[in-house]
């Protein structure tokens, strides 16, 4: 099995459980890892038989940006799932980041992983 990753892709947005969070953007940042098999893309060299990371990458942010929703829990479910549903990955491992949450930490979090069998 082969990966298609996106590192730390940062994305201001609304978030947050405070009603002080709903009055400023803050920044998120996603590490994804989607399974897939390189194996065509590469004996074609065609983006048509890959996980375009660009598309993944825009699909995030769009939605990201008009989420408007509390907890990270939510928001990573969410991109789980279109990630499933709309790239036709089978495997995809997120982990979001709200380094800015916790002034004592580097970084706090959500890491989950998720497959298409799940549904
Ligand atoms: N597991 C979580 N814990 C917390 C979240 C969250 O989304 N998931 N959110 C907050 C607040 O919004 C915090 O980020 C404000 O600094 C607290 N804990």
């Amino acid at each position: 099995m082969d990966t298609v990753f996106i590192e730390a892709l940062s994305v201001d947005t609304v978030i947050g459980v405070y009603d002080w969070e709903k009055k400023i953007q803050q920044t998120l940042l996603f590490d994804i890892e989607m399974d897939t098999c390189i194996g065509k893309a590469a004996s074609t060299d065609d983006l048509q038989h890959t996980l375009d990371y660009e598309a993944i990458s825009n699909r995030i942010i769009a939605h990201t940006q008009n989420a408007r929703v509390e907890l990270l829990e939510t928001l990573v479910e969410q991109i789980a799932q279109i990630i499933l549903n709309e790239f036709s990955v089978s495997r995809v491992v997120i982990t979001l980041h709200k380094p800015g949450a916790v002034k004592a930490a580097k970084s706090v979090g959500i890491r989950i992983v998720r497959t298409s069998e799940q549904g």
